[in-house]
C-alpha cells in the first residue's frame, strides 16, 4: 500500500528561518491537501547559533534522532556570525547533519524564474536550467574539527586537510549521472562537468580518473572536466552551457552562491542534501544577518525547497500525489514571477516576505 502520513522534522534555525519556516509549512499543507490523499506531520525543534548560546548545545540529540527516524528534513538557516565556537568556526549544525546523515549529494538548481530583471540579459541566459551538485559530506570542510595551527606568533600556520575518498567520489558521481540520464530523457543535454582543480592539487587529479571511471558506465551521458577557475568564468560568459555541474564540498559551496546571482539572489536558490535513504532540504542561504526582522526576505528559496522535498518523497514512496504536489508550488512560485508584479529587495525591488507570499498563495489557488 502506498504510505500517505509523512512525518517531517522542521529546524527553522536562526534569523530569517523565523520569518520564512511557518509560511512555508502553510504552503505544503495547502498544496498536499489541494492534491488530496496524503498528510504532513511537522515537528520542529530548537537548533542552531542561538540554541548553542542559550543551551551549549548547537542541534539536540532529540532533534537529530527526529531528524534520523522521520520522513525527511525542513530547515531553514542556521549560524550568526557572532556566535562561535572556541576555536574561531561559526555553529553551523547542518554540516553535522549532513556528514551523519551521510547525505551526500548536494543539489542545488540553478533554474531561472521569468519575470526578473536578472544580470545576465541575453535570451539564453534568462532561461537557464542547470543543478550543481555538491559533494557534502567531505573535501575541504572534512577536516573543520581537527584543524591545527602549529607553532606561534609569526612562526605559527594553520592547517586544514582536503579528504577526497574513492566512495566519496563514486557516489556522488554517480548519482549525477544518474541525475543527468533522467534530465535527459525529458529532453536537457545529458551531460556532467566535473569541476577540480586538478591542475595543481593531487586531490582532485584523484578525483577526476575516479571521475573518469565512473563516466565508463554512463556512456550516454557527455562526461567533461573543468577547472574551478575557469568553471567561474564560464557560470557568467555562458552558463546556459552547463547541465549537470559535480564538484568538490567547498568550490560546490561557492559556485553555488554565484548560480544564485544568476537566478536573482540567494532568496531564489533552493537546495537538497541527499543519500541514499534520508533527504535535508534548505535553502542555499544565510540566516541574512543584514534583514532581520524587516519584513525582506524572500521565501522563495524556501518554498522551491519544499518543493524539493515533496517531488523526492513522492518519487521515494511511488506517491504520485506528491510530486504533483510539488510540481503545483513549482508552477504558483513561477506564474508569481511571471506576472511581473514581484521585485524582491535583493534585486532593488520592494517585494518582501508578505507580498511574495501572498502572490504565491493566489497563484496557488488558480491552479
Ligand atoms: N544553509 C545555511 O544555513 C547557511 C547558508 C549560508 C550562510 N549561513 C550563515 O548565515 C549567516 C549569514 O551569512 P552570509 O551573510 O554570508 O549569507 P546570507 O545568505 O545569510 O546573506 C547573504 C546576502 O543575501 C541576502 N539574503 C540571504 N537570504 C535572503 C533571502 N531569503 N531574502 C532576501 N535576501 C537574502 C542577505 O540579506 C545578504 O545580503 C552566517 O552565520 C553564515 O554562516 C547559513
Ligand atoms: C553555513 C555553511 C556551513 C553552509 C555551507 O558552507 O555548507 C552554507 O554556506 C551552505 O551553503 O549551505
Ligand atoms: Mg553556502
Amino acid at each position: 500500500m502506498t504510505k500517505t502520513n509523512f512525518t517531517i522534522t522542521v529546524l527553522p534555525g536562526d534569523g530569517i528561518g523565523h520569518e520564512i519556516t511557518e509560511i512555508c509549512l502553510d504552503l505544503l499543507n495547502q498544496v498536499v491537501s489541494k492534491v488530496g490523499g496524503n498528510q504532513l506531520e511537522f515537528t520542529s525543534f530548537a537548533a542552531g547559533a542561538a540554541h548553542y548560546k542559550e543551551t551549549g548545545i548547537s542541534l539536540p540529540e532529540e532533534a537529530m534522532q527526529h531528524a534520523f527516524n522521520s520522513d525527511a528534513t525542513l530547515l531553514a538557516c542556521m549560524g550568526l556570525p557572532s556566535i562561535r565556537y572556541p576555536d574561531g568556526r561559526e555553529i553551523a549544525p547542518q554540516l553535522e547533519l549532513r556528514e551523519k546523515m551521510d547525505l551526500f549529494a548536494g543539489v542545488r538548481p540553478v533554474k531561472t524564474m521569468p519575470g526578473l530583471p536578472l544580470p545576465l540579459t541575453s535570451d539564453a541566459a534568462k532561461n537557464l536550467d542547470f543543478v550543481l551538485i555538491r559533494e557534502s559530506t567531505e573535501g575541504l570542510f572534512a577536516s573543520r574539527e581537527t584543524f591545527k595551527i602549529e607553532g606561534e606568533g609569526e612562526s605559527a600556520a594553520a592547517y586544514d586537510t582536503q579528504k577526497i575518498s574513492y566512495q566519496g567520489c563514486k557516489r556522488v558521481f554517480d548519482f549525477a549521472f544518474g541525475l543527468a540520464k533522467q534530465r535527459k530523457q525529458q529532453g536537457y543535454q545529458g551531460k556532467v562537468t566535473c569541476v577540480d582543480k586538478a591542475n595543481v592539487l593531487g586531490s582532485f587529479y584523484f578525483m577526476r580518473q575516479v571521475f573518469d571511471e565512473r563516466a565508463k558506465n554512463h556512456t550516454d551521458i557527455t562526461a567533461e572536466h573543468i577547472y574551478v577557475d575557469a568553471a567561474a568564468l564560464q557560470l557568467v560568459a555562458k552558463p546556459w552551457q552547463f547541465d549537470v555541474l559535480v564538484t568538490e564540498n567547498m568550490f560546490g559551496d561557492i559556485l553555488s552562491d554565484l548560480g544564485a546571482g544568476l537566478m536573482g539572489g540567494m532568496g531564489m536558490a533552493p537546495s537538497a542534501d541527499i543519500g541514499f535513504e534520508k533527504a535535508v532540504f534548505q535553502p542555499c542561504h544565510g540566516t541574512a544577518p543584514d534583514i532581520i526582522g524587516q519584513g525582506k526576505a524572500n521565501p522563495t528559496a524556501m518554498f522551491l525547497s519544499g518543493a524539493m522535498m515533496l517531488d523526492w518523497l513522492g518519487h521515494q514512496h511511488n506517491n504520485v500525489q506528491l510530486i504533483k504536489a510539488a510540481n503545483l508550488v513549482n508552477k504558483a512560485v513561477e506564474n508569481a514571477y511571471a506576472s511581473e508584479e514581484l521585485l524582491p529587495y535583493e534585486l532593488g525591488g520592494n517585494s518582501g516576505t508578505k507580498a511574495i507570499t501572498d502572490k504565491v498563495f493566489a497563484e496557488l489557488a488558480k491552479l
